[in-house]
């Protein structure tokens, strides 16, 4: 008998392109910490109604869900909903921030797009003045 957390079941893991698509009045599940959470039947009973619950269907909800600074009760309701968890290998897309390349690791998700994009002239130009100044001075 193993002392493992699931002994007796093994952790159902469920691709994003699978959860992206329990959205609609059947079936609505949302992520929260890399698990998964069939909250279909919760809708009408969410203190905080079933529209801000829908409109995170089939996505990551965990910054919603933190923000709202659910109770130990909600978070305990909410463990008898998990019906598995992100595949590995999906989850670093659910953490990112929607932005690319250098913003990534910066997480200055609004004002990064204009100081990267002007980043990459910036640069040329430096390095097109210092090799003019070099020729020049010879
Ligand atoms: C399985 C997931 C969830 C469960 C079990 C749950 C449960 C609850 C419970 C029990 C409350 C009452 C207050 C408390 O005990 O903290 C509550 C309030 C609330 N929840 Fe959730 N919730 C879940 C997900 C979410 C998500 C994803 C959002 C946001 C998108 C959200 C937004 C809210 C809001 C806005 C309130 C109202 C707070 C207030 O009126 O003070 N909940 N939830």
């Amino acid at each position: 008998m193993g002392e493992e957390k699931k002994s007796s079941e093994a952790v159902k893991y469920y691709r994003l392109a699978e959860i992206e698509k329990q959205n609609s009045f059947k079936s609505t599940w949302i992520i929260i910490h890399n698990k998964v959470y069939d909250v279909t039947k919760f809708l009408e009973e969410h203190p905080g109604g079933e529209e801000v619950l829908r409109e995170q269907a089939g996505g990551n909800a965990t910054e919603s869900f933190e923000d709202v600074g659910h109770s130990t009760d909600a978070r305990e309701m909410a463990s008898s909903m998990v019906i598995g968890e992100v595949h590995p290998e999906d989850r670093h897309k659910l953490s990112q921030p929607e932005v690319m390349g250098l913003c990534a690791p910066l997480t200055v998700r609004l004002s990064c797009s204009w100081w990267s994009n002007m980043l990459v002239p910036a640069l040329v130009a430096v390095i097109v003045t210092v090799i003019y100044n070099m020729y020049s001075s010879e």
